[in-house]
């Protein structure tokens, strides 16, 4: 775990001390959009051209493959699969742990050396998801929430896969919902169970719990957050859900209630899990061995619980 200064590797923790205990998450360095002519930031959808740097294990890479796999693009965008230890080189290529692939594209040993690639004197935290373009060879983004906007429409044309799970007259309802949800639930969790302070726990752990009740509620009127439409609202939920009672119930504290006591939210995950080609972007093994081994100021021994996966394959019953 650590971070690049002026292109040199620093092993730190996240600092906390000047937050009162308090996780903050940094932002994103590379924001450029690929369209389907490239129009926007010279990025045109182009079958083979672009790489996907992802870990099974993160939450936020987990959105991309989803996309990938719902707009059918496998084979125009290929993929490396980090190593789910996360020590003190960060992300790494180690293809020792089944499911990790190393670098498939350039043969790099750490995750950093991509972010090196890019850019020799970068600072900043070696994120996944990481979009890289194989043409101008460099890093196209690193934030997942644009990423994934990329993927719903710009290779349409290519594909000939028009599915939208962004569909404009939906669009104020699913920005709204991904706001309170990144900073409630993707985020809040990663807010209590980064905390160094009872203080900063509480101030996450709270919203988090109020706003899952909020969503059962939602989801017992609705099949899905928006209604009767699948979009990215529910997808960017989902992959936060499906880790919860596996990761962030035990590793992170977020332990009034399982997924598993909300019916309405059980069943959700459940439907979205059996969407075709999703559950191959699911991987406990993964999941489980990054975060229980990889933080080691919260589990410092690396002991991974023994803990049930629920039955994500068994009937959802919605619909
Ligand atoms: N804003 C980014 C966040 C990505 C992110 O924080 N990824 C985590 C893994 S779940 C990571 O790579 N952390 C390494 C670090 O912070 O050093 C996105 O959504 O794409």
């Amino acid at each position: 775990m650590g971070q690049l200064v002026d292109g040199k590797w620093q092993d730190v923790w996240y600092d906390t001390k000047s937050t009162g205990g308090a996780f903050v998450r940094t932002t994103t360095a590379f924001r450029n959009w690929i369209t389907a002519d490239g129009a926007k930031d010279g990025y045109a959808a182009e079958s083979g051209r672009y790489h996907l740097y992802v870990s099974y294990a993160c939450p936020w890479a987990h959105r991309t493959l989803i996309f990938r796999a719902l707009k059918g693009l496998q084979d125009h965008i290929t993929v490396s699969v980090v190593h789910p230890h996360m020590l003190s080189d960060g992300w790494t290529f180690g293809d020792d742990f089944p499911g990790a692939t190393g670098d498939t594209l350039m043969g790099l040993p750490f995750m950093r050396d991509v972010y090196l690639a890019a850019d020799p004197s970068i600072s900043g935290r070696v994120t996944v998801p990481v979009l890289w373009d194989k043409k101008t060879g460099t890093i196209v983004s690193n934030e997942s929430a644009e990423i994934i906007r990329m993927l719903n429409s710009a290779f349409d044309g290519l594909t000939g896969n028009a599915d939208d799970y962004v569909p404009t007259d939906l669009l104020p309802q699913i920005d709204a919902l991904n706001a309170r949800i990144y900073d409630e639930v993707n985020n809040g969790v990663y807010k209590a169970g980064f905390a160094t302070t009872q203080a900063a726990y509480d101030k996450a752990v709270y919203p988090l719990f109020d706003a899952l009740d909020w969503l059962e509620g939602i989801l017992s009127e609705n099949r899905y957050l928006t209604g009767d439409r699948l979009t990215e609202a529910d997808w960017r939920l989902f992959t936060t859900i499906i880790r919860f009672d596996a990761v962030y119930h035990t590793h992170f504290k977020c332990n009034r209630a399982r997924i598993v006591d909300y019916p309405n939210l059980y069943a959700w995950t459940r439907e979205l899990y059996q969407v075709p080609g999703v559950a191959e972007t699911v991987n406990f093994d993964h999941i489980v061995q990054h975060y229980y081994y990889s933080h080691d100021t919260i589990n410092p021994h690396r002991i991974v619980p023994l803990g049930p996966v629920p039955a994500f394959d068994a009937p959802h019953g919605r619909g």
